[in-house]
Parts: structure tokens; C-alpha cells; sequence
């Protein structure tokens, strides 16, 4: 089967430009190793708030590195330099507008800033391609979502969605561990797997 392919990209001027250190791709990669229960790689970049950087690296990494999942993270909001959501929408084949309405959701519960986020989830030939804010620790609250503290699933994060759609995008078969995300797809959709 083919191995899960996943591009991570990190966009932010000061960590690419060495001020300080980008903690968005280690964010990313453990909280994937952590939710995760299919064997990934991943392939990474870190690129300065330009759109037309921004756009090569996901091109790249759909059409070169042939990656079924594209996360990027930063340069989501309203400041002139923030242009992550207008790079990915122009290399976009179609729009998946559900991701970026229940990121602002979920992360409405987090802070109060959330609306301020321009983030989008997209289509680009089979791979999803979706905008997390900059900020570290947005990328589990957005992924994972919100539980109460026996651990029931307050608001569910976008991860939730991520297996089902890659699975109708012709991707490998994604599962996760419960306890961090739940996969959810329909009954018909669920593959019995003998591990
Ligand atoms: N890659 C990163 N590594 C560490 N912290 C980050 C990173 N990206 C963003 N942050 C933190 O989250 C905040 C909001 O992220 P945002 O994408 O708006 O960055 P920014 O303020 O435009 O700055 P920059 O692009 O220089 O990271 C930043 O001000 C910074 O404190
Ligand atoms: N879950 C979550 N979402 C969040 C935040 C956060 O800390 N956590 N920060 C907000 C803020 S302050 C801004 S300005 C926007 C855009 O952030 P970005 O430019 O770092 O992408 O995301 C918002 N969404």
C-alpha cells in the first residue's frame, strides 16, 4: 500500500530569517507522531511570509513529492504580510470550505482573536491542502479539538474529517489514535485492518 505522504510547511518571516527558531514543523511532527496510527513520512519547508515562495512550496510538494496532505502553518491573519490563505487558494484546484468554518469555530473557544484567522482547506489535483494559524499550540487545538476534562470530545477537531477525505481522494487508508482524534467515516467506508 502506498505510505502515507504528508507536507509540512512552515511560514514565518523571523524563523526563516534565523531570529528565532521555528517551532511550527516540531509542533506538527509531534503532534502527528502522537495522533497517527498509519506509518507516515514527511517532507518539510520553511518559507518567509511570500506568496509566490509559499505557492512553490506547495506545488512542490503536491506535484513533485506527491504528498497526500499538505499542512501549513502562519501567516493566516489580517497583517499585510499574512498572505499564506491567498498562496494556497491560487494554487487550488477547488475549495474545501468546511475546514477553515470549524478551525474558527473551535478555535473561538481558545481565544477570542479566532475570527481573525483568514485560514482555508483546499483540493490541489488529490492532495488536501489546509491553513493552521502560526501560533504553536493552535495547531492541536485545532487539529485535536476541545475534550472536557474526562476527556470527552468538546468540540471535535478538523483531523476528525482528514482519513475519510483523503480516503475519497484516492489516498492510502488513515486511521488515528482515539484517544488524541477519532476518525470519523461512514460505516461503509471503514476497511477491517489486521495488525
Ligand atoms: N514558526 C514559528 N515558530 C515559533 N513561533 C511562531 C512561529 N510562527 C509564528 N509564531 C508565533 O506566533 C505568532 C503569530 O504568528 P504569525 O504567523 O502571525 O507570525 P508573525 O507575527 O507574522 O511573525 P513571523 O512571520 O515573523 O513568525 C508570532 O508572532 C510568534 O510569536
Ligand atoms: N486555535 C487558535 N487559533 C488562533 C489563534 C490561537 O492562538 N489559537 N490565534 C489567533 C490570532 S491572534 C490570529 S491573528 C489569527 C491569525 O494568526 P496567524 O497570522 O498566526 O496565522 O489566528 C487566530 N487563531
Amino acid at each position: 500500500m502506498d505510505t502515507l505522504r504528508i507536507g509540512l510547511i512552515s511560514v514565518s518571516d523571523r524563523a526563516a530569517n534565523g531570529i528565532y527558531q521555528d517551532q511550527g514543523i516540531p509542533a506538527l511532527e509531534a503532534w502527528l507522531s502522537r495522533a497517527l496510527a498509519t506509518p507516515f513520512t514527511t517532507e518539510t519547508r520553511l518559507v518567509p511570509d511570500e506568496q509566490p515562495l509559499i505557492e512553490q512550496a506547495i506545488c512542490e510538494l503536491v506535484d513533485e513529492r506527491f504528498c497526500h496532505l499538505v499542512l501549513t502553518t502562519g501567516g493566516t491573519g489580517p497583517a499585510r504580510r499574512d498572505v499564506t490563505p491567498d498562496a494556497t487558494l491560487a494554487v487550488a484546484d477547488r475549495e474545501m470550505p468546511g475546514f477553515g468554518e470549524q478551525m474558527r469555530q473551535i478555535s473561538l473557544r481558545f481565544v477570542p482573536t479566532a475570527i481573525l484567522s483568514r485560514q482555508v482547506g483546499v483540493i490541489r489535483k488529490q492532495s488536501l491542502v489546509i491553513n493552521l494559524p502560526g501560533q504553536p499550540k493552535s495547531i492541536q487545538e485545532t487539529l485535536e479539538g476541545l475534550k472536557d476534562g474526562e476527556g470527552k470530545v468538546a468540540v471535535p477537531g478538523i483531523f476528525a474529517a482528514v482519513p475519510y477525505c483523503l480516503q475519497l481522494l484516492e489516498g492510502p487508508y488513515v486511521d488515528t489514535h482515539r484517544d488524541v482524534v477519532a476518525a470519523f467515516r461512514p460505516k461503509s467506508a471503514i476497511k477491517e485492518i489486521n495488525n
